[in-house]
């Protein structure tokens, strides 16, 4: 029965020519692959004619809804079984609200995004979106927080509901949150077509990475030398049928820190592919956009120069450099209630300021390369549950993350490439909210400092503090420093030690409690102006 019905809607197709031309045209290049993917594109094929002949019919006869039902019914007969199924779903759902379609998005996926409270489509998504969908490669440039995952993703789970295939799509990013956060969103817009997502990131287990790699899912996402590890020592796993690779970050991704890996990783995936580059600040070098192996690829940029967000309040403290921590302590007191992030140079610092602030009774966690993958989880899902106030950070968090009750960045130690800074700042005032930034300047930052405001092409006031009211703190942060110094010392004798437990840094969380010999309770129920 289904071959005869098959027949049917053969020969219904035949009287449209032209659209079926054109999908013979797409099985041809497909099938020049191996046998085990020609097999699934035979399925493709059968699922195109099957579009093509709904489309069409659909505006007058009835019967032919069925028809297609069971005719994708023979696609889910391939490998993609739960994909395939609700592509049906999807079918059928057209049929009915015909007309709904947003910007070329199909009406499974404009559900998806109603329930993650996506009202209407981010101004990168309404010009990237519409280009990637006929088939381009983009290059997409948008301020921070403005969507940008959104547009790469939507028109990748559009094109796997056209034809689903397993290792489909390869998202790279620079850092491990990211890769974590992004597969989220994959995850959110594609459950209900029953997209599977592999996170491939290192610091965590080989093995169980391998094992779901084995089971080929349909979008990876990666960090760079994590990949490389699994392409040339996980058997079995290859990227070979690979159809669209995503940079995101992608002028981080094409910096000089992971060119051999994305060289390598280039070497192994089909030319023959999409390409979209995302970030929110992008090299002009070609010579670097052309290690992506771009293929005539449509700009899409909402933001004309690195634009900063104009919901963000922007200001500079010019402080001298011995006094940071105290300044630090008294902004932090003044906006008690907030939510923080907080940038510093190095992973050293940003533990050390950590202990610091914690010793003074601030709920403050660090976040840098040095903890091992599960502290740098459990830190950032403690602070995302607002169960710390102030994440201290290198810049492993100053791109990509999406926190959206940050309320405050503060640039403790100055970021040495003025592009950092749009990232860094930019993990506030998210999405259409307002947020503040405060850049610390010390006689040893100006330059760095006027570079920044030439790349933001604007002058940032500064944030009014009253000096004396921060030097009264002076004596107590001496305390605190002091503290966490003895802290930051046994911490790092104990990883000396042979057969400590824990190689990496920790969060400090555990650290010896030097703390409590600081008498009293909280410092803000102490502090002058504390609220
Ligand atoms: N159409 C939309 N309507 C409302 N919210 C959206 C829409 N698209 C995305 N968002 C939300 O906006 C937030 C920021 O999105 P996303 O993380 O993709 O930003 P981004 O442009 O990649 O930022 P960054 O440059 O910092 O990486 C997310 O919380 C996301 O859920």
């Amino acid at each position: 029965s289904l071959s005869h019905r098959l027949t049917h809607s053969l020969t219904h197709t035949h009287t449209h020519t032209l659209t079926l031309s054109h999908t013979h045209t797409n099985t041809h290049t497909l099938s020049h692959t191996d046998t085990l993917h020609t097999h699934t594109h035979t399925h493709t094929h059968t699922h195109s004619l099957t579009h093509t002949d709904t489309h069409t019919l659909s505006h007058t006869d009835t019967h032919s809804h069925t028809q297609t039902h069971t005719l994708t019914q023979t696609h889910s007969l391939s490998q993609t079984h739960t994909l395939s199924h609700r592509i049906t779903h999807s079918h059928t759902h057209r049929h009915t609200h015909s007309h709904s379609l947003s910007h070329g998005v199909t009406e499974v996926l404009c559900e998806a995004c109603d329930l993650l409270g996506w009202k209407k489509p981010t101004k990168i998504q309404i010009e990237a979106i519409p280009v990637a969908l006929e088939g381009r490669d983009v290059i997409g440039l948008a301020e921070t927080g403005s969507g940008k995952t959104g547009a790469f993703a939507l028109p990748i789970l559009q094109c796997l509901l056209a034809s689903a295939q397993r290792l489909h799509s390869l998202i790279l990013t620079p850092t491990r949150e990211l890769a974590f956060q992004i597969a989220e969103q994959f995850d959110a817009l594609g459950s209900s077509i029953g997209v599977k997502t592999a996170v491939v990131v290192g610091g965590i287990d080989m093995m169980s990475q391998a094992l779901v790699l084995a089971k080929k899912p349909h979008v990876v996402i990666a960090t760079p030398g994590r990949l490389i590890d699994h392409l040339e020592n996980t058997k079995g796993f290859n990227l070979r049928a690979l159809k669209y690779l995503v940079m995101d970050e992608a002028d981080r991704i094409l910096n000089m820190d992971f060119e051999s890996e994305v060289d390598k990783i280039l070497k192994v995936i089909p030319r023959d592919r999409r390409t979209f580059l995302f970030s929110a600040t992008m090299t002009k070098k070609v010579q670097k956009l052309q290690r992506a192996a771009l293929q005539d690829p449509v700009k899409c940029t909402v933001s004309s120069k690195y634009a900063t967000v104009d919901k963000l309040q922007q200001y500079y403290i010019f402080i001298p450099s011995k006094y940071k921590d105290c300044y630090l302590v008294s902004i932090l007191n003044e906006l008690a209630g907030n939510s923080f992030m907080v940038f510093c140079g190095t992973c050293n610092n940003a533990q050390r300021v950590a202990l610091l602030l914690r010793n003074l009774g601030i709920t403050a966690i660090p976040l840098h390369g040095q903890m091992s993958q599960n502290k740098r989880l459990g830190a950032l899902n403690k602070f995302k549950s607002k169960s710390r106030s102030v994440l201290l950070a290198t810049d492993v968090a100053s791109r990509g993350l999406d926190i959206p009750h940050v309320d405050c960045v503060i640039n403790f130690d100055i970021p040495t490439h003025s592009k950092d800074y749009i990232h860094r700042v930019g993990r506030t005032a998210r999405a259409g909210r307002s947020g503040k930034s405060i850049t610390f300047v010390t006689q040893y930052d100006v330059e760095l400092f006027q570079r920044i405001e030439a790349l933001i092409g604007k002058k940032l006031p500064a944030f009014p503090t009253q000096e004396e009211e921060v030097m009264m703190l002076l004596e107590r942060v001496s305390e605190a420093q002091r503290f966490a110094r003895i802290e930051m010392k046994e911490s790092s004798e104990k990883r000396k030690r042979p057969k400590a437990d824990e190689e990496e840094a920790d969060d400090g969380e555990q650290s010896s409690g030097v703390r409590k010999k600081i008498k009293g309770g909280s410092f803000r129920g102490r502090a002058k102006r504390g609220r």
